[in-house]
C-alpha cells in the first residue's frame, strides 16, 4: 500500500508508517504542490496524509475517488468537502485534542503581546528608537480581573479559559452552539448571546471552526458592538474575521487591539497595514507548532492512515471509514 504526504512530517509519524510496511513518498519542495499535479500523483497512491493547506474539494475527491483516506494533520477540516468525501466513501481523519494546549498558548501569547504592544516595541528597538524611559509613552492595558469572551468554547477555548483564569483571574463568558458544562463548573463560565459577549468582553478570543455560519462573523457590525478598550484574538481561521473591517475598527478606535495567528489570505502580505499597528500582534499560523504537539499530531495522522488501510475505524474521524473489515 502506498501513502503520499503533502509536506514533510515529524519522524514519529513517518516511523509508524514505515513500521507498518507502507510505501511512503513525501513532497519536499519549498512551495506547495500545485493541485492538478497533486491529483495526478495521487493516482498511484492508496492514501494521502495532508500536512499543509491543500484544498480537498469535490473536484479533488472525485478525481481521487480510489483513495481510502484523506488523513489531515490538523484538527480543522474547513478545507475538506466532507459531504463529497462521505458520498464517495473516502474516510477523512483529523488530529483533535493533542494541539489544544499549544494553540491556547498562542492565543494567550497574542493577548499579552497585543495588550502590551510587545511586537511593536521589539520593532522599535531594532529601528533604534529606544530613547529614554518615558512615564507617558508605550502604555498598554492590564488583564487582571477583566472579562474574557470566548466564541466557540470547545477544546482550545477551554484551554484558553484555563490560562486566563489561572493567570489573571479573568471572568469567563462564552458563546457556543451548546452549553459547556465542564467550563461552567471549572471556571464559572457563563453562556451568553453573541451580542452580549461582544458588549461585555475586554478580550474576545475566537475558537470556532470556520463554517458557513462563522465565515465573516467578525465584521463591521460585530466590531461596532465591542468596547473601545477591547482586544480581538483569532487563532481559529482567518475567514472568521473580515480583514478590512478589522483594520477599520482598529484605525477608528472602535476596538483597542488585536492578535492574529490566522489571516485571510495566508500568508499575509508583508505590507499589510495590520503589521504596522502598535496594538496588533500577528503570528504566521504557528498555533500548534511545538515539538511535542507536532509529534503527537503526526502520530495520530499516521495511525489514521494505518487504520483506514487496515479497514479499521479511525482514531479520530471526520468522515468514518466505510470499508471496515
Ligand atoms: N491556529 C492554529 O494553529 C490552530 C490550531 C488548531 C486549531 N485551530 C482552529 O481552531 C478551531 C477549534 O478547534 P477545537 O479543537 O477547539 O475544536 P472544538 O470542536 O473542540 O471547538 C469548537 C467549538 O466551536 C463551537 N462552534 C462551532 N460553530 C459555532 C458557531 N457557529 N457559533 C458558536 N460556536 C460554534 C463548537 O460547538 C465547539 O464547542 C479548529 O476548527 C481550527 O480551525 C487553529
Ligand atoms: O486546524 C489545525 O489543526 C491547525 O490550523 C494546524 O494547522
Amino acid at each position: 500500500m502506498k501513502v503520499y504526504i503533502t509536506r514533510n512530517i515529524p519522524e514519529a509519524g513517518l516511523k509508524l508508517l514505515k513500521d507498518a510496511g507502507l510505501d511512503i513518498a513525501v513532497w519536499t519542495e519549498n512551495y506547495h504542490q500545485p493541485e492538478e499535479e497533486l491529483i495526478k500523483v495521487l493516482q498511484q497512491y492508496d492514501a494521502v496524509l495532508v500536512s499543509g493547506p491543500v484544498k480537498v474539494d469535490r473536484h479533488f475527491l472525485e478525481s481521487c475517488r480510489h483513495l481510502k483516506i484523506v488523513s489531515l494533520m490538523s484538527v480543522g477540516y474547513d478545507n475538506v468537502d466532507t459531504e463529497a468525501a462521505r458520498a464517495l466513501g473516502i474516510a477523512v481523519g483529523n488530529t483533535p485534542g493533542v494541539l489544544s494546549g499549544a494553540t491556547a498558548d498562542a492565543a494567550f501569547l497574542l493577548m499579552l503581546a497585543a495588550s502590551r504592544k510587545a511586537f511593536h516595541m521589539h520593532k522599535e528597538i531594532i529601528r533604534g528608537n529606544w530613547n529614554f524611559w518615558d512615564p507617558t509613552a508605550n502604555l498598554g492595558l492590564e488583564l487582571g480581573g477583566r472579562t474574557l469572551g470566548i466564541v466557540g468554547l470547545g477544546k482550545i477555548g477551554f484551554e484558553m479559559a484555563k490560562r486566563c483564569v489561572g493567570a489573571y483571574d479573568m471572568k469567563v463568558i462564552y458563546h457556543n452552539r451548546g452549553k459547556n458544562e465542564e467550563a461552567e463548573k471549572a471556571f464559572g463560565a457563563v453562556r451568553v448571546s453573541f451580542d452580549e459577549l461582544l458588549e461585555q468582553s475586554d478580550v474576545v478570543s475566537v475558537h470556532t471552526a470556520l463554517t458557513p455560519e462563522t465565515k465573516g462573523l467578525f465584521n463591521k457590525n460585530a466590531f461596532s458592538k465591542m468596547k473601545p478598550s477591547s482586544i480581538f484574538i483569532n487563532t481559529a481561521r482567518g475567514g472568521v474575521h473580515n480583514e478590512a473591517d478589522l483594520i477599520a475598527a482598529l484605525e477608528s478606535g472602535t476596538i483597542w487591539g488585536a492578535g492574529l495567528d490566522v489571516t485571510n489570505p495566508e500568508p499575509m502580505a508583508a505590507d499589510n497595514p495590520l503589521l504596522n499597528m502598535p496594538n496588533v500582534a500577528v503570528l504566521p499560523h504557528i498555533g500548534s507548532a511545538t515539538v511535542d504537539t507536532r509529534n503527537a499530531m503526526a502520530v495520530i495522522a499516521a495511525k489514521n492512515v494505518i487504520l483506514a488501510l487496515g479497514k479499521r475505524p479511525l482514531e479520530h474521524a471526520v468522515v468514518e471509514n466505510i470499508h471496515l473489515a
